[in-house]
């Protein structure tokens, strides 16, 4: 999907919000002030579009710092401590064994996504970003939708027993509370799309490990989001959490060559992170 760059206004827009200093450029010598990263979440269903929209982001942006979601990680899961000549070799697709196997994978899955979250949202900030007028370390998932969109919506179909599902909640819990300062986050973007959208992208992604998913997991998690975000009916069990202010996108529509909807998304993004304060 080609994306064009944001329009001359939104930059216009973006200089007048951020003052003078955009880009890299300072207006006055000096050291830059030092201010903490904020932390955002880009959250949503599977092919919604969360790596396109995170592009969008960095090229309106260009200082912020994006924290990918490690799907390389669960498909090439590496051998520990095995003394091998040459780069480690990977041992399995824990993806795709997670989809073929649910019943067996699901609790696997789980809880090394959960780690490789954890990981990540424990991650210091780059220094380049402390430089930043407009410092921004955004995640692609969070160890938040790891519990109360996957985990929940496997345990939900059964595929996580009683066991599991008690098991990676205590860890969940035990490891969020030992790291609570590290996984606070400032907001969340929730992109929302209708299921049979995201279906349509994931068909024209075709990334080899989903091609047996069908529509009614789509709506499954899309349900989840909803709860969530939306309805805000899910039961979270973490109070920060719940006073975390979300920004919702609609991305139902194609924006790839649509000028005028990237720099409304931009816009969006930018007053809300401006009233983060
Ligand atoms: N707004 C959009 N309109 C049309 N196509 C889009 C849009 N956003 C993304 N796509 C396309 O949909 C597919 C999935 O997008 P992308 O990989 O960004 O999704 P994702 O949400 O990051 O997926 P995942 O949940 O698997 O991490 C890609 O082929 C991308 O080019
Ligand atoms: N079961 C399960 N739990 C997760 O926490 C999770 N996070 C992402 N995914 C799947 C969705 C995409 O196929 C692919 C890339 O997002 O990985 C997950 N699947």
């Amino acid at each position: 999907m080609a994306l064009g760059g944001p329009g001359r206004q939104l930059r216009a827009l973006l200089r007048a919000s951020l003052g003078p200093r955009v880009q890299g450029q300072r207006a006055e010598s000096g050291p830059a002030p030092r201010r903490a990263p904020r932390r955002l979440a880009v959250e949503g269903n599977i092919a919604v579009g969360k790596s396109t929209f995170v592009k969008l982001l960095v090229k309106t942006f260009p200082e912020w710092h994006i924290a990918a979601e490690p799907i390389t990680t669960w498909q090439n899961i590496q051998a520990v401590g095995t003394p091998t000549a040459g780069p480690p070799q990977s041992v399995g697709n824990l993806l795709d064994m997670m989809y073929q196997q649910p019943s067996r994978w699901s609790y696997t899955f789980q809880t090394f996504s959960l780690l490789s979250r954890l990981k990540a949202q424990l991650a210091p900030s780059p220094e380049r970003l402390w430089q930043a007028q407009q410092p921004m370390h955004v995640f692609e998932r969070t160890v938040y939708s790891d519990r109360y969109i996957f985990a929940k919506n496997l345990f939900e179909n059964r595929f996580l027993n009683d066991v599991e599902w008690a098991i990676y909640q205590n860890w969940h819990s035990f490891l969020l509370q030992e790291f609570t300062s590290h996984m606070l986050l400032d907001g969340f973007i929730y992109l929302q799309a209708a299921p049979q959208i995201c279906l349509k992208r994931l068909h024209r992604r075709a990334r080899v490990e989903e091609k047996g998913l069908e529509l009614g997991y789509l709506e499954q998690l899309h349900a989840q989001h909803e709860d969530w975000f939306i309805h805000k009916v899910t039961e979270l069990h973490f109070e920060h959490l719940k006073k975390t202010p979300v920004l919702v996108l609609d991305v139902n529509e194609d924006f790839s060559e649509v000028a005028a909807k990237q720099e409304e998304l931009m816009r969006k993004v930018n007053s809300f992170v401006k009233d983060l304060g």
